[in-house]
């Protein structure tokens, strides 16, 4: 089952009653021993052993920095060398005495006067960027969002440093940190200059290889930008009280009304709140039980391809067909009908019932689909939209006296999202694909507000958000998947997926259960295409790979929690 993750502020309202209780001190101490138990995991695989290992650790003011200074001093009783930069004065005071009775090191870190802090950092800079592994303990879910001096100043000094270090090593073949191999950063809890809730990144922040985050993962860590640089997640848990509801959505307590865009205040008071789905999330693929018939499995319609461009129809049914439906009825352009019934001979081509549509991919002609879409509206079946259904949707929404059925998926990529709300929103008039692309998550949830349907915004780092606001990550596929046809490929996915997932009575959450299932089809997606390299290869794994997941264990789905020791 898809795993939530929490905005800043629901995970700080959950540790509350415990703050209350007395138990900060506690917590605290779990969360330095996970900590400590990765940060020596990745130092024995990296150099074989803990003692000797040159650590540097940048603590903040907080409990941010009273978690790296409690892992710190673990790590330099088992006999690594720790330096500790607390580039704003203050520290964790527990932190500061259990890191200091350890034997680490303190940097002059009171320099009231501005030179001398400088060449603090410079100091600072230079020891990280040839020590073993740097601890990210300055900033984490008490973080205010921009980085000023003297933090921006250490961290742009420290990366700067580390890569001439590594020009260096390129050029001299010499090796600076003690185990030959490049060093290793940890950030605590979130890297620093990363949203713990939104992923934005500002001009300077960490960039880690391990992000270990107690408590409740946090979204930001799994949306585009804060994902792209937290490096692998290891997750301590705390025991909190956090409510994901029982059918699998985040909770909607508190989650702004989406008609149109969220004001940045509410959008502030709540965040974004994601699902993060992952390849083990593939045995919830939908699979017909014992008493299931081709017709209760699920038929799904596919409008895709045209006279001119049949390839398209091809590649969007066959991934459905391998997917596993009932039965695959392909409609519009009889070139089409043929060149896929010759692939699949299972698949029929006349009109008749269907549980889901997918129409769009390939341009198929307007008028082929204008009036099955019409009907599947006004009926409610669940559609996907790609590309050519896409541009039909703002004239059709103008007309449409019913809403899009709320299990619709649409399948925009940037540009395609972009031209669609140019059109539909009035705010958006002067919308780029650059704006989409550099803050895909507002976009994403804006098209999902407006339409009512589920957006799938397709992308390096796909992003699905529901009409509500709520939001699901799935984790990203291999570069790959950018192949022509690749995007039908995953629009007969998503088909087969809700033909064959969605309950036929009216469950409580539709749009939740549509961008569910969208999503374990972008999982399917990314793992046919992790050896495919064209759009046919793709469809040719898809069996294979569902064939595979059922053996997918826990294992080596990035989602190992780690137990203090
Ligand atoms: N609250 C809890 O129950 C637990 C919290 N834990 C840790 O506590 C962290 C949150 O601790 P805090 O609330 O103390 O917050 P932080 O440690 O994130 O930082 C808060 C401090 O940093 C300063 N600050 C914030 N933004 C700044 C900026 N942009 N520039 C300069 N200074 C800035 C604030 O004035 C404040 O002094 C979590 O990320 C996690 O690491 C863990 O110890 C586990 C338990
Ligand atoms: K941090």
């Amino acid at each position: 089952m898809p795993v939530p993750a929490y905005s800043a502020a629901a995970v700080r309202a959950a540790e509350q009653p415990l703050l209350d209780a007395g138990r900060g001190e506690s917590l605290m101490r779990t969360a330095a021993a996970g900590l400590a138990t990765v940060c020596r995991r990745e130092l024995r695989s990296a150099r074989g052993r803990i003692t000797g290992a040159r650590i540097v650790v940048f603590a903040g003011p907080g409990s941010n920095g009273g978690d790296a200074l409690l892992a710190a001093a673990n790590l330099a009783h088992r006999g690594a060398h720790v330096t500790v930069s607390a580039p704003l004065g203050r520290l964790h005071a527990e932190g500061r005495r259990a890191a200091r009775r350890a034997g680490a090191l303190f940097l002059d870190s009171a320099a009231d006067v501005e030179t001398a802090a400088e060449a603090t950092a410079a100091e600072a800079a230079g020891l990280a960027a040839e020590a073993d592994l740097v601890l990210d303990g300055l900033l984490g879910t008490g973080a205010r969002p921009r980085l000023d001096p003297p933090l921006s100043t250490l961290i742009h000094a420290w990366q700067a440093a580390a890569r001439r270090r590594s020009v260096q090593q390129a050029n001299t073949g010499q090796r600076s940190t003690s185990h030959g191999a490049s060093q290793i950063v940890v950030a605590v809890d979130v890297p620093t200059g990363v949203d713990a809730t939104t992923g934005e990144c500002g001009d300077v922040h960490v960039r880690a290889d391990v992000t270990v985050t107690f408590g409740a993962r946090k979204a930001g860590l799994h949306l585009p930008g804060g994902a792209e640089v937290s490096g692998r997640i290891e997750y301590v848990d705390l025991g909190l009280d956090l409510h994901p509801s029982e059918d699998g959505g985040p909770p909607l307590d508190g989650w702004p009304s989406l008609e149109g865009q969220p004001s940045r205040e509410s959008e502030a008071a709540s965040g974004p709140e994601v699902w993060v789905v992952d390849d083990v999330d593939l045995r919830d693929w939908p699979r017909p039980g014992p008493h299931d018939h081709k017709y209760t499995r699920g038929v799904l319609g596919v409008i895709a391809g045209s006279r001119q461009f049949p390839g398209a129809g091809v590649l969007t049914s066959l991934a459905a067909v391998h997917a596993g439906v009932g039965m695959l009825r392909v409609q519009g352009a009889g070139t089409v009908q043929d060149a896929v019934v010759a692939r699949a001979p299972e698949v029929v081509t006349t009109p008749g019932r269907v549980q889901a549509w997918t129409m769009g991919s390939g341009a198929p002609e307007p008028h082929d689909m204008m009036e099955f879409l019409s009907e599947a509206i006004g009926t409610g079946t669940p559609l996907v939209l790609d590309a050519g259904a896409l541009a039909l949707l703002p004239a059709l929404l103008s007309v449409a006296t019913s809403p899009l059925p709320s299990c619709t998926v649409l399948t925009p990529h940037a540009g395609e999202l972009t031209e669609l709300l140019t059109r539909i929103d009035d705010e958006a008039a002067d919308l780029d694909r650059g704006d989409v692309e550099s803050d895909p998550v507002r976009w994403a949830r804006r098209a999902a507000g407006l339409t009512g349907a589920v957006v799938l915004l397709k992308g390096h780092r796909t992003l699905i958000a529901a009409p509500d606001g709520r939001l699901w990550a799935p984790t990203p596929g291999p570069p790959g998947l950018a192949t022509a046809g690749s995007g039908d490929v995953l629009a007969g996915l998503v088909g087969a997926a809700l033909a064959t997932g969605l309950r036929p009575d009216p469950t409580d959450d539709p749009a939740g259960s549509a961008a569910a299932l969208a999503a374990l089809a972008v999982i399917l997606h990314n793992r046919a295409g992790r050896f495919a390299r064209s759009a046919s290869g793709i469809v040719e794994a898809i069996a294979a790979e569902l064939a595979e997941i059922e053996h997918v264990g826990p294992t080596g789905t990035g989602r190992g929690d780690t137990h203090a020791r």
